[in-house]
């Protein structure tokens, strides 16, 4: 096991949370998960847990399952646990499963802050981060941008200035996983038992960030050597670590896509929020009104013709996949109260025709 026993306050817990459990049941978190498996950390132990019959049969998204971060009440039964309950989330990080579909897939829950990672070479990316920046402002968590490999920057000022631009409040540093003390601005942000979360795509140097914070301390090479032993490149497994400073770390793994399912696009673009206000008619599409402000600051170059379009492709993507999961969410529903929309409809009839 990759991970030391910890008590529930290193572990982030809060008062409050053991509170909402009856005394039968104590309080773990969810600190790994890969595929089916599920490790817990409860107060100073740790078990493989399974999930109680209860859970499984109220559990009808991907949301009402438990994901790494969670804070869960356990039934704990010798070597291994049975989580019975899902603690109410403070964050809860989720993209859009692949494909034409509206599931979820779970990322992680319960973080304070989201560590953005982008790398400053070829994969430098502003329209991503701006995605990246939206699902963050729709999970409850805060965000960080670390920008990595700052010694493959083509023009590190430049990108810096437009990276801060787009981030609005949210603080931006700079890595360089290479040098000595490479990692010192990262470092000095993370505080003890928050929990923080490395999300980016594939390559940017997450697992290097990761090591290297964690020091060259045995047990912590020896874990991130078993997380890649059962292979964390390809499957979708996250684990949970606790860094020598007492700050709380979750890995997950690269991404191709980000597909947004629960996005805030409109905290993303403030600064178009702003411009909006002056357009002409209150119903602007911003492409060819007359009086828009918004193309008139493009004009101008105020704005990025670039950012204005992003803005637009991420309102329409989020706008698609909220009808999509209303549609699937108005289906479970159904299906948890008649078992079927024919056999919805049927008891409809009957309803109708006891009535006549
Ligand atoms: N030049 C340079 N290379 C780096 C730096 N950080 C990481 N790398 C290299 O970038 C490559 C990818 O790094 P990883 O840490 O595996 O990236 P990752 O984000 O974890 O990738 P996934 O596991 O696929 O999500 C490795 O070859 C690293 O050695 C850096 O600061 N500078
Ligand atoms: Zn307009």
């Amino acid at each position: 096991m990759n991970f030391k026993p910890l008590t529930l306050s290193q572990l982030g817990a809060s008062s409050e949370l053991a509170a909402q459990l009856t005394s039968s049941l104590s309080l773990g978190r969810v600190i790994s998960v890969n595929r089916t498996l599920l490790t817990v950390a409860a107060d100073e132990k740790i078990a493989q847990a399974t999930l109680a019959g209860r859970l499984l049969n109220t559990a009808f998204e991907a949301e009402d399952y438990p994901t790494v971060g969670d804070w869960v009440g356990l039934r704990e039964v010798a070597d291994t646990a049975v989580i019975e309950r899902l603690l109410p989330r403070q964050s809860l990080l989720m993209r859009k499963a692949a494909g034409r579909t509206s599931s979820a897939q779970l990322i992680a829950a319960n973080v304070d802050v989201l560590l953005i990672c982008m790398a400053l070479d070829q994969n430098f990316n502003l329209r991503r981060l701006e995605r990246y920046l939206s699902l963050a402002h729709a999970s409850g968590a805060l965000a960080t941008v670390v920008l990595t490999k700052a010694d493959q920057a083509s023009d590190l000022e430049n990108q810096l200035l437009t990276v801060n631009a787009i981030a609005g409040s949210s603080p931006v540093v700079v890595c360089n996983a290479v040098a000595a003390d490479g990692l010192r601005s990262l470092e000095q942000l993370l505080k003890p038992q928050l929990t923080y979360a490395l999300i980016g795509s594939s390559g940017v140097g997450k697992s290097t960030l990761i090591n290297r914070l964690l020091g060259n301390g045995t047990l912590a090479t020896q874990a991130v050597r078993q997380s890649d032993a059962h292979g964390r490149h390809t499957t979708t497994g996250r684990d949970l670590f606790q860094l020598p400073t007492g700050s709380l770390v979750i890995d997950t793994p690269g991404m191709r896509e980000l597909g947004l399912l629960d996005a805030d696009v409109d905290a993303t673009f403030q600064d178009i929020l702003a411009l909006v206000v002056n357009c002409k008619f209150n119903n602007c599409t911003h492409t060819h009104e007359p009086g828009c402000a918004v193309q008139a600051a493009v004009n101008t170059g105020q704005l990025d013709a670039q950012r204005l379009r992003n803005y637009q492709q991420l309102t329409d993507e989020q706008a698609e996949n909220t009808a999509l999961r209303g549609r699937a969410r108005e289906e479970a529903k159904i299906n948890r109260m008649f078992g079927s929309k024919k056999a919805m409809k049927t008891a409809m009839q009957q309803a109708r025709r006891k009535r006549h």
